[in-house]
C-alpha cells in the first residue's frame, strides 16, 4: 500500500486549526488526539471542535481517541463524518459492538495498542478492523521520544495483518520524525502519525513531503509492490 502521512494537531496552534489544515494540503489524513485528562494525564479537544473542523477541511479526518469510555462517544465522531476512528483496547469494554458501530456509521474502525500492550491476543479482532495503532510513546503529549522497543512489534503486526490478507492499515504514532521513520516503514508500518516533526518544521507540508519520501524509499519491497 501507499506510505500515508497523517499530522497530528495536537502540535499545531489550537487557536488556528483550519490554517494548520491548510498548511498541509498534501497530507492524506489529518490525526486529532481527543485526550480527557482520565486515559491519559491531559485534555485536548473533542466532538464540537471535530465538527467544526470537518467544516473548515476537505483532509479526511483521522480521530484518535484517548479517552475513558471510547464505546459511548466513538460511534458520534463517525456520525459527524470523521474518517477514521481509533479506540484504545485498554479502555474500549465493548470493542466489537464499538468498532462496529464505527463501521456502520461509514468511518474506519481503528483501534490502538499501547506501548505495553502486546498485539498477539487481538489477532482474532483484525476482521473487525481497518487500522490497527501501535503507539511507539505512552500517549498523553507530543514531542516525546520514539520508543524502539514497539518495533518487534510492529513487526509482528504486519505479520499479523499479512497472514489476515494484508487490508489492515498499520499506523505509528509517537515520536515519528525524519530520524525515525524508515525503521517504522521497514518494519511495515504503512500509516504515519507527526507531530513536532510537521508541525515544528518552518514548512510543514514540505516535511510531509519529505516524511513520505523517507517512508517510501524505506518500505519493504513486498509490500510497496502490494504483495502482503
Ligand atoms: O497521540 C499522540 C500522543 O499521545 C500523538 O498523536 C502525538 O500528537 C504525536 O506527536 P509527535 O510525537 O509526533 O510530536
Amino acid at each position: 500500500m501507499a506510505v500515508q502521512i497523517s499530522p497530528s494537531i495536537l502540535s499545531a496552534d489550537f487557536a488556528r486549526l483550519a490554517e494548520a489544515a491548510a498548511a498541509v494540503p498534501n497530507a492524506d489524513w489529518l490525526h486529532v488526539d481527543v485526550m480527557d485528562n482520565h486515559f491519559v494525564p491531559n485534555l485536548t479537544l473533542g466532538l464540537p471542535v471535530v465538527e467544526s473542523l470537518l467544516k473548515a477541511t476537505s483532509t479526511p479526518l483521522d480521530c484518535h481517541l484517548m479517552i475513558e469510555d471510547p464505546d459511548r462517544w466513538a460511534p458520534s465522531y463517525a456520525e459527524a463524518g470523521a474518517g477514521s476512528v481509533t479506540i484504545h483496547v485498554e479502555a474500549a469494554k465493548a470493542p466489537v459492538r464499538t468498532l462496529r458501530q464505527i463501521r456502520r456509521a461509514g468511518a474506519r474502525a481503528g483501534l490502538a495498542l499501547n506501548p505495553a500492550t502486546p498485539v498477539e491476543p487481538y489477532e482474532d479482532l483484525l476482521g473487525e478492523l481497518d487500522m490497527l495503532l501501535l503507539m511507539t510513546v505512552d500517549p498523553g503529549f507530543g514531542g516525546q521520544k520514539f520508543l524502539d522497543i514497539v518495533l518487534p512489534k510492529v513487526r509482528r503486526a504486519r505479520e499479523l495483518v499479512d497472514r489476515h490478507g494484508g487490508q489492515v492499515w498499520l499506523q505509528v504514532d509517537g515520536g515519528v520524525s525524519d530520524t525515525t521513520i524508515e525503521r517504522c516503514a521497514e518494519a511495515g508500518a504503512d500509516v504515519f502519525v507527526a507531530g513536532n516533526a510537521v508541525y515544528g518544521a518552518e514548512d510543514p507540508a514540505r516535511a510531509v513531503d519529505g516524511l513520505r519520501a523517507l517512508a517510501t524509499s524505506a518500505e519493504p519491497t513486498g509490500h510497496r509492490l502490494g504483495g502482503h
